[in-house]
């Protein structure tokens, strides 16, 4: 035993055997996350477990870990996290790629590390994205709603159901170029899409994938299809929104796996009535867990291909996410900067 101690919310399920080590070698409480239902019974209970181990006199926590479930927890932020950080909490780790849900500033100025998983659903939602493409351009959602009602293809006139395209020879606009990006673009190259990307820098040649590096209003011009692959930061909030959906060709389909405040909801909504947008694939969305009435409309039902953020949710993804956590914590327990730490601390 190391003598240090970790609090964990939830615990793994995936990689057992590192995850067996990890509790061998420190002292390790675990907040359980069936009894948590949200925000406020987490903070309550870190609050309690802090102030109990205080009393009892014990060492305070010096790394916290959350598995699964982001979005009934956020924000992980002062009012949560605060009893772990004041009693000298030095790292936060949290599963996903995505970091919005944490408050880094808040962290940053604590002198506390927080580390992601930032590459362990690469694969997953490079897949879960091209999964929708193929389902917003297919329309795949009809199939399953017809096969459902018992209406054969005979059954159903040809010009009464909207027909899929092919996406071959279509042009792929891949917003944010980091490694999801990079490995759709693998992906669709495959499909035989041409791909075009924008991304606040140009990535170099040889991670670009056979993707051509355009300006933001180029891509929204010559995308047929739009994958949205970017994090969200006050930047990129509702960085699609009316004055870029007017920029767009008309029956563009677009995709999104990476967050919903990307997109103004509203205006996608517009841009669907309008028949500016042809169809979308949604994995995220604005206000998770509500979905704005436009997309839920009956007149949208072919024309909307949804999942509940899960296209990142596989088996072999929990498994690397878990890993790639507990690789920050052995850095952090080492003395070392943890491996996939997202800030850089203060002097
Ligand atoms: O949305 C999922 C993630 O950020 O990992």
């Amino acid at each position: 035993m190391s003598g240090r101690a970790v609090l964990t919310l939830g615990s793994a399920t995936f990689a057992m055997e590192a995850w067996e080590s990890i509790c061998r070698q420190h002292e390790v409480d675990i907040l359980p996350r069936e009894e948590l239902p949200d925000h406020t019974s987490v903070a309550n209970a870190i609050a309690e477990i802090v102030a109990a181990r205080a009393a009892a006199g014990k060492a305070p926590y010096v790394a916290f870990i959350w598995f699964f479930d982001t979005w009934k927890y956020g924000p992980f932020n002062e009012n949560m996290l605060g009893p772990l950080i004041r009693n000298g909490c030095r790292l936060v780790c949290g599963l996903g790629a995505g970091y919005d849900i944490a408050d880094i500033a808040y962290l940053t100025n604590q002198g506390t590390y927080y580390c992601n998983t930032p590459t362990a659903i690469t694969v997953s939602t490079a897949n879960g994205a091209l999964m929708l493409i193929l389902a917003a351009t297919r329309a795949a959602s009809q199939g399953e709603l017809l096969t459902r009602a018992g209406k054969w293809r005979g059954d159903v006139p040809a010009n009464t159901i909207p027909l899929g395209e092919d996406i071959q020879g279509m042009t792929l606009g891949i917003i944010g170029l980091g490694s999801i990006g990079k490995a759709l673009a693998v992906r669709a190259k495959a499909c035989g899409m041409n791909i075009i990307y924008y991304n606040r820098r140009r990535v170099a040649e040889s991670e670009e994938n056979g993707a051509t590096f355009v300006t933001f209003d180029e891509l929204l011009a010559k995308a047929d299809v739009i994958s949205v692959n970017c994090p969200l930061t006050p930047e990129t909030r509702h960085f699609l929104g009316p004055a870029e959906f007017s920029k767009m060709k008309t029956g563009v389909f677009i995709v999104n796996t990476a967050r919903g405040p990307i997109i103004d909801e509203e205006a996608l909504v517009q841009a669907l009535q309008s028949g500016k947008v042809s169809r979308v694939g949604l994995d995220v969305f604005e206000q998770e867990p509500d979905i704005h009435p436009g997309l839920l409309d009956p007149s949208m039902t072919y024309r909307v291909n949804f999942q509940p953020h899960m296209t990142g949710r596989t088996r072999q993804a929990f498994c690397d996410a878990e890993l790639q956590l507990f690789e920050s914590l052995e850095d952090f327990m080492n003395g070392k900067r943890p491996r996939y730490a997202v800030n850089t601390l203060p002097m």
